[in-house]
């Protein structure tokens, strides 16, 4: 939830030091306790078998079928009595609702620390974490990792509760083909996002595979430790995992408080808490019984709410909405050498993505418009607009170039009607998308990821009208102003010019 992308992004790749020493001996017993898991086994990877099959934990995503059970074994493990229940909703199909009337600025959760699950955990099959100790795995690969040797001790591992509330599938877009991306987000950059993700993914379980679970075959099995699993457990952490600022900036995954959904209107988040041991939220409104409870997972844009949680919120209501513009030197520019020279100093390519608010693009966006349309003459600022366009904070910012910022709008400008265009072609295509299926579950998944990619184009698409309309208006003003102010002016003057006649 709070900021996981962005830990994952710093911490994903697997930084492994030495090779390290063989482990302890594994007992036989571990390895027999692990439920075998009858999978299908298909050759679509050329040069080895590859393991398809179904995740055989976990839930239906709407089920509370095991919730009860969960919430029964959280307070029979220390969870204090909760003034909350888990319940179907209608934003995020299950989530908490508040049994009790409960008051703003009340502390709710209180989850202890044994209930949480981190990097230190104790893992049911030790041999197995040791191992990734010793490799020195980062946090996200490890509780991956983690997530999956656990399940698949099914009633044998103590998170076997919490694993069996869990989504069989979450919806994420680790589970979008790379068709589907193309087809249904052809004209967000969240695609890009997406496959860069899936990549990732694909990359670090890869690189664990290689240098880890092929040595050890007898603690990761590949019937457990495959690529479908690394989705699922990357799927769980993407859209539960939190971070905790007073428990030392660690990542961790807070059984029940991964119940409750995100609310764009609250500002609350997880947090845990020295005074009372557990981790708790402080609720900025209140609740009457029977209403759903949420939290905020962080000042996210649409895009990256459906990139991490499958969901986009309503159009609107999201302040922090934001959308990716992509903007390019141009290749037939004089100078494309040499700008594109300036802006790779700079840690910078000849195309690059601003993100655009509702309220305006950041200064970064106009610094690097300034060098797009900048004449050869001015190749000596060259250097301080690549500078003002990175995002390293020491560069000046606010640079203006009065001579060239007409152009340097009208680049922008051009941009974003460039972006609309693409966005309103994908919409007014969708009403008649051949969605290609051959059962009603697919036809029922393509709709759903039809309609996700529709609300993300639209809510995307209006934040660069917006702009558009904003700049284009500002900029007549402007002009408007100027062009008085001139007259104005030359009226007193005639007018002076006449009385000393
Ligand atoms: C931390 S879990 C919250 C509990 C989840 N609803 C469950 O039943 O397991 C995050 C997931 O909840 C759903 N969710 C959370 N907030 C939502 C919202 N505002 N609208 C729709 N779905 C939401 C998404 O599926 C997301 O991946």
């Amino acid at each position: 939830m709070a900021e996981a992308a962005r830990i994952f992004h710093t911490t994903l790749i697997p930084n492994f030091s030495q090779t390290p020493s063989p482990p302890h001996k594994t007992s036989s017993q571990t390895i027999l306790r692990r439920n075998t898991i009858r999978c299908s086994i298909s050759t679509s990877d050329a040069t080895r078998t590859t393991v398809t099959q179904k995740i055989p934990w976990g839930c239906d995503i709407d089920s509370l079928e095991n919730a009860s059970a969960l919430q029964k074994w959280l307070s029979d493990s220390g969870l204090p009595p909760q003034k909350m229940a888990i319940q179907r909703v209608e934003v995020g199909e299950r989530g908490l609702v508040a049994l009790k009337n409960i008051r703003k600025s009340e502390k709710l959760l209180f989850v202890p620390p044994p209930l949480v699950i981190t990097a230190d955990s104790e893992w049911s099959c030790p041999e197995a974490g040791e191992v990734l100790k010793q490799y020195s795995v980062p946090d996200w690969p490890l509780l991956a990792t983690y997530l999956i040797s656990e399940a698949s001790l099914m009633k044998s591992s103590r998170w076997s509760n919490y694993i069996s509330a869990l989504p069989r599938q979450p919806y994420s877009l680790l589970y979008w083909t790379r068709s589907e991306l193309d087809r249904y987000l052809e004209a967000s950059q969240i695609r890009e996002r997406a496959i860069e993700r899936i990549n990732d993914v694909t990359g670090t379980y890869n690189d664990l595979r290689l240098r880890i679970f092929s040595k050890y075959p007898h603690l990761f099995p590949e019937e457990v430790f495959n690529m479908e699993t690394f989705k699922w457990s990357f799927g769980i952490l993407f859209s539960r995992l939190v971070r905790l600022p007073s428990m030392d900036e660690r990542v961790a995954l807070v059984p029940w408080a991964d119940m409750l959904n995100h609310s764009c209107e609250v500002e609350t988040c997880l947090d845990y808490d020295k005074s009372s041991q557990g981790v708790v939220f402080t609720t900025d409104r209140p609740y009457q019984p029977g209403e759903q409870v949420f939290i905020s997972y962080g000042k996210k844009s649409n895009g990256e709410l459906l990139l991490s949680y499958g969901f986009v919120p309503k159009e609107g209501t999201n302040p922090s909405d934001s959308v990716e513009l992509s903007l390019s030197l141009k290749k037939s520019d004089k100078c494309f050498k040499e700008k594109l020279e300036a802006l790779q100093n700079h840690g910078l390519s000849a195309s690059q993505c601003f993100p655009v608010q509702i309220t305006g693009w950041p200064l970064e966006l106009m610094a690097y418009a300034y060098l797009a349309v900048s004449p050869p003459n001015m190749n000596r600022q060259f250097e301080e607009m690549a500078a003002a366009a990175s995002n390293k904070t020491t560069s000046k910012k606010d640079i203006r170039y009065p001579e060239i910022e007409e152009q340097a709008l009208q680049f922008i400008l051009d941009g974003c009607e460039s972006s609309i265009s693409k966005y309103t072609k994908f919409l007014q295509g969708s009403g008649t998308m051949d969605l290609d299926v051959t059962s009603p579950k697919q036809l029922n998944r393509k709709l759903f990821l039809k309609q996700l990619a529709v609300d993300l184009c639209t809510s995307e698409r209006r934040i660069l009208f917006r702009s558009q309309y904003v700049r284009t208006h500002l900029f007549f003003f402007c002009n408007l102003i100027i062009l008085l102010s001139v007259s104005k002016a030359l009226k007193v003057y005639c007018h002076i010019g006449r009385t000393s006649l």
